[in-house]
Order: C-alpha cells, then structure tokens, then sequence
C-alpha cells in the first residue's frame, strides 16, 4: 500500500511506499534543502539510459497488470504472457530482451544467461529465487529482485485453512459430498484449539503464521538455523528432530537450498508423533514425497497438504501426471493428502503488490541504477540528480572485484567533477555508481569507451 502526500505550491507528489525495502529510495522522494526559513523543493531529475534502443522486457507467468502498466508508462516495450516458457523457448527469445519478468516456474539456467546477451535486470515476482542461477546472472552483471514478503500473509492464511481442513477431514467430506455421498463422522476429527503447531523456518511466513495459529488457540514450536525473537508465546527449539517429535502439525517454510533438499525424509518423517500431519508449502525438493507415501500409506501421518512439487506444469491445463514426478498417481491415489497446484502466493492482494512492488525495483535500476533489494548483487544507490543539473550524467559500471579498479575507473573520469560516487562488492562482483557534472552528449560516448575497455569491466551503462 502506498499512499500520496501534496506537497505546497507543488503539483508534484511524493510516495510514501509501503516498508518494503525495495519501494523506497531517495530517489522516490523529492529533495529538500533548507534555505532561511522555509524549504526549496529541488525536483530530482527522470533519468534513462543513454543507449538508443528501446528497453524490451519479457513478462511471463500472467504476472500482475499492475507491473505491465508500470513498465509501459516508462515507455518500454512488453511482451506479456500467462505461461512459463521452456529453457529452449527462453533460450531461443531472450536475446532481444532488457529485461525478464518471471514467477516461480521460469528456469533462468546458465544456458539461458549465456544466450541474454542484452539482458540488464531479472524480476522474480515471487518470494523464491532459486529458479535463476543468481550466481553466473551476478558475472554477468545482471541484478536479480524479488519480492521478499508481500505474499507472505496469504500463504499463511492457506495454512491455517490447511490445518483446519485436516484435522476435521473436510475436504474428503466435500469430496464425497461431490459424488452424491453423505459420510457423516466425527472419528479422527479434531479441533485445533491447544494443538501444537511446528513451523520449520521463522522467516515472513513463518512468523506471520505463528500468529496467527496462536489466535485459534494452538501452541506454537518453530525450528530456524538463527536465533529469531519469538512472537506471541512462540516458542524456539534448538532441533528439528525436538519440532518433530512434539508438534501435532508440521509445516515447512524454507527456501530451497541444497541443504534443505529431502530436509524431510524417512528418519524425519518417523520422529513425526504418529497421527501427526505434514504440509509444504515452500518447495517440492524440501520433502522426500516417496518416503511420504510411505508414511500415510502406513498410518503413521495422519494427512498431508502440499502446494509445491519437485517438477511442476509450466501452465494451466497441463497435465500433472508421473512423466512430471514418477510417483504423481501413487501420491493422488491417497485420500487423506490435499494437493494444490502451488496458489500458496496467489491472491489478489499479494500480486498487485509483488506486481508494484517488484515492477519499481526493476524500474528503478533501469532508469537510476539503484541495486538496493538485488539478492545477487552489491545494493548501491545514489541521491536523485535534480532538475537544476542538467548536464550531469550518472555513470553505473559493473566490474571485477579485483584490486586497482577504483584507479582506473578514476582516471577516467578525472577530468570532469564527479558530484557523488558510491561503491560496493559482493563476492566477485562490484557496483560503482557515480554522478558527473557538465558531460556534453560527445563526452558520453567516450567516457563509455573509455569504461568499457577498463580490465575489470563487466557492464557499462550511462544514464542522463
Ligand atoms: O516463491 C513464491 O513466492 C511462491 O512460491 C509463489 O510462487 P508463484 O508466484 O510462482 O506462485
């Protein structure tokens, strides 16, 4: 949510964005400075590249309208899809593109980098960014941005409803009830109330949903590799076997890494209290699925809800059968499973916002070089050039993180008055950001030239 201030004598407005760290910079925000005693508005200047082309972006996955409108207001042009594409269908298109706008189920491989020849800037709109190689993206001097935590609310509220929906078996109700029968039971039915709730990873989801569980009266346990202020009556436990042992429900909130890959298998999922109940809404490779099979076959987990699967269908309509994941028709064959087709993030309201959220980091490292929020990436920025600057350019240059760069760099741009400089590195990879005065239009092309054939140089991009 954002809101508008009017600023006096101005018809200009300031955004006061939401507490994401990646919709607020200075360069959102008017300048201010104090002259006797009132304030004079300096209005920061719109940059954009200084390259001819046109920026094309690439917005796959029926990602938000909202983020499509944005992009076009800036004047770039957007191709638009509802689906995933292929990693030969990327591979095949991606060279024309600025930039790429994906959800979970895009695949941005090293093969597919490797064929981005123009690409600047990657969009996840989504939480989850393990579906692109950040670290080659990062050589490449592409920045990846996310959306940390504005589906965060609705993926914990899908919980709750899948806790609630298991312990009173009403979704195998429902399903009966759809082929004309009435089951009327309450044998293994349970209330919530003053049950335990194990939430493995305290992160955005995490801790919105202990809160929430805590309101319908559960105990809530949660396991995390850092020590994490609990909220409510939340309670740390200091292992996951500890979580597993004592929790009535069990629910995965991590992201996928190779350590957390099978996180839950065999061993994990029998120090499970039996009759307890597992769901994963986080990643498909979190969850050894066979080994879950096991357990419900055997009785030992009463139910299970999963919205994340290993290999999932690029779009709608797809099947979702045992060429995907082998064991596809084993795991639908179980009545007290509830599978989702992984809508853990989609709601109305968490896509408008990962929609504005994300659109605007994009935008604002195409047209200002700010890589504050970038996942993969060292976050730089600098205070907006304003109106009253007109010849000043902003020179961001992506480079090697090796020594005797900064020299180099500085002697190039020695002869003119460089106004504000920033820089910052992040394993191999460094961003320096610098605003010069007085650049005449000639200058910037060879500024450029000079910048681009510097060792070091991994992208050079000129922005006035
Ligand atoms: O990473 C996420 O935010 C969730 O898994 C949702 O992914 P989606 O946007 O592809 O539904």
């Amino acid at each position: 949510m954002s809101s508008a201030i009017s600023i006096p004598g101005s018809s200009a407005r300031v955004v006061a964005a939401s507490a994401s760290p990646t919709t607020t910079t200075i360069h959102d925000r008017m300048l201010f400075r104090k002259e006797s005693t009132s304030f004079a508005i300096r209005q920061p200047k719109v940059l954009h590249p200084v390259e001819n082309e046109d920026l094309k972006l690439l917005i796959l996955e029926n990602i938000s309208q909202e983020a499509v409108k944005a992009f076009r207001s800036q004047g770039f042009h957007v191709d638009h899809s509802t689906k995933a594409m292929s990693e030969d269908e990327l591979v095949q298109k991606i060279g024309q593109y600025h930039a790429i706008g994906i959800r979970s189920k895009t695949k941005i491989t090293e093969r597919v980098l490797k064929a981005a020849s123009k690409l600047l800037v990657i969009g996840c709109f989504c939480i989850g960014t393990n579906q692109v190689d950040l670290d080659n993206a990062a050589k490449a001097g592409i920045p990846v941005f996310n959306s940390p935590f504005s589906n965060s609310r609705s993926v914990a509220e899908l919980v709750m409803s899948e806790i609630v929906a298991l312990s009173r078996q009403y979704f195998e109700r429902a399903f009966e009830m759809r082929n004309g029968i009435w089951n009327k039971q309450s044998k293994g039915c349970w209330e919530v109330r003053g049950k335990t709730l194990g939430i493995v990873g305290y992160g955005h989801i995490g801790s919105q949903l202990s809160v929430l569980a805590e309101a319908f009266g559960m105990r809530v346990l949660f396991y995390d590799v850092v020590n994490i202020m609990p909220l409510g009556s939340a309670r740390q436990v200091d292992t996951l076997a500890t979580l597993l042992s004592e929790s009535d429900f069990v629910t995965l909130h991590v992201p996928e890494l190779p350590e957390t890959t099978n996180m839950i298998s065999t061993e994990e999922l029998a120090q499970m209290k039996k009759g307890a109940y597992l769901i994963n809404n986080a990643r498909g490779k979190v969850v050894d699925i066979p080994a879950l099979i096991d357990a419900l076959k055997s009785g030992h987990l009463a139910g299970a809800a999963l919205d994340v699967y290993p290999s999932e269908p690029g779009s709608n309509g797809s099947p979702f059968d045992d060429q995907l994941n082998p064991w596809s028709s084993a795991l639908r064959s179980i009545p007290n499973v509830i599978l989702t087709p992984h809508i853990g993030g989609s709601t109305e309201e968490a896509q408008r916002m990962i929609g504005e959220e994300v659109s605007s980091a994009l935008i604002r490292y195409l047209n200002n070089g700010s890589t504050v929020g970038a996942v993969n990436f060292p976050e730089v920025d600098l205070r907006a050039i304003t109106l009253e600057e007109p010849n000043h350019i902003r020179v961001c240059y992506v480079h090697k993180n090796i020594p005797g760069v900064l020299r180099q760099v500085n002697e190039v741009l020695s002869p003119y008055n460089v106004e504000k400089q920033y820089s910052d590195s992040k394993g191999e990879i460094a961003y320096l950001m610098a605003d010069i005065a007085d650049v005449s239009p000639r200058d910037v092309n060879s500024l450029r030239e000079q910048l681009n054939i510097t060792s070091a140089n991994i992208l050079t991009r000129m922005l006035a």
